[in-house]
C-alpha cells in the first residue's frame, strides 16, 4: 500500500452537523449486503424512492454502476472485492459526511471488509443490512441468468457457487427477503432509522 505522504488534511468551513441541522435529518449508511439475487439492488432502490418522497436527501451507490466507472478496473479475485468495498466504503464516507443518507447494494461478502468499513464511521452511522435470502430462491430468480452461468462454468468464482459468502454475525437489521415483500422490507427500515432518530 502507499502511504501518503506532505499531505494536509483540511478542517471542512461546513460540518456534517451544520448539514443536519439544515437538512433537519441525520445521515448515515445502509450498507446492504447479500447473495446475488437476494434483493439488494430492489430493496436499496425503494428505501431510496421514499426517503426521496419525504424530502430527505439520499443516494443508492449499485454495485454494477460502480463497476461501470469508479471501480472498472476491478474484478472478482478477493483481492479485488477488498479493493472494491474499501473504496465503496470511502465513497460512503463522503455521503454521509455531505449529510446524505445513503444506500450500498454489494455482495461484500467478506465479514473483515464490511468490518473495516464499519471502521470508518462513527458509531450508528454504520447500519448493516443483511439481505438474508436462500441461494435455492436466488438461484430461482435469478435475474440477470448469471447462476446459470456459474453452473455451467462460463462465470469463475461467482459467490455462493465456487465463491464463499460470509454472512454478518450482528448486523443491524436482517430482511428475509423470501419471506417478506419489498413494501415490508422498505417498512422495517424507515422504521429502524425512526428509532435511532436518524429521520
Ligand atoms: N463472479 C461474480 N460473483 C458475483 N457477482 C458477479 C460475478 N461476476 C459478475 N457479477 C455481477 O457483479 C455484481 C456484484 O458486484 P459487487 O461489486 O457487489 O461484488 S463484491 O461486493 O465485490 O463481491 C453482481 O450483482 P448483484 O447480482 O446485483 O449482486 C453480479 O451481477
Ligand atoms: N421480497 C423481495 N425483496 C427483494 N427482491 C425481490 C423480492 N421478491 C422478489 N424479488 C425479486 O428478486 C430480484 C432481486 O434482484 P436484485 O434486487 O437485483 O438483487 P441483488 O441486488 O441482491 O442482486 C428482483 O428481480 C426482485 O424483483
Amino acid at each position: 500500500m502507499v502511504k501518503a505522504t506532505n499531505i494536509t488534511w483540511h478542517n471542512a468551513a461546513v460540518t456534517k452537523s451544520d448539514r443536519h441541522l439544515q437538512n433537519g435529518h441525520g445521515s448515515c449508511v445502509l450498507w446492504f449486503t447479500g447473495l446475488s439475487g437476494s434483493g439488494k439492488s430492489t430493496i436499496a432502490n425503494a428505501v431510496s424512492a421514499e426517503l426521496y418522497r419525504m424530502g430527505i436527501n439520499e443516494y443508492v451507490l449499485d454495485g454494477d454502476n460502480i463497476r461501470h466507472g469508479l471501480n472498472r478496473d476491478l474484478g472478482f479475485s478477493e483481492a479485488d472485492r477488498t479493493e472494491n468495498i474499501r473504496r465503496i466504503g470511502e465513497v460512503a464516507k463522503l455521503f454521509v459526511d455531505s449529510g446524505t443518507i445513503v444506500t450500498t447494494a454489494f455482495i461484500s461478502p467478506f465479514r473483515t471488509d464490511r468490518d473495516q468499513v464499519r471502521a470508518l464511521f462513527e458509531k450508528g452511522e454504520f447500519i448493516e443490512v443483511f439481505v438474508d435470502c436462500p441461494l435455492e430462491e436466488c438461484e430461482r430468480r435469478d435475474p440477470k441468468q448469471l447462476y446459470q452461468k456459474a453452473r455451467r462454468g462460463e462465470i469463475r468464482d461467482f459467490t455462493g457457487i465456487d465463491s464463499p459468502y460470509e454472512a454478518p454475525d450482528q448486523p443491524e437489521i436482517i430482511i428475509r427477503s423470501d419471506l417478506l415483500t419489498v413494501e415490508k422490507a422498505v417498512k422495517e427500515i424507515l422504521g429502524y432509522l425512526r428509532d435511532k432518530n436518524v429521520i
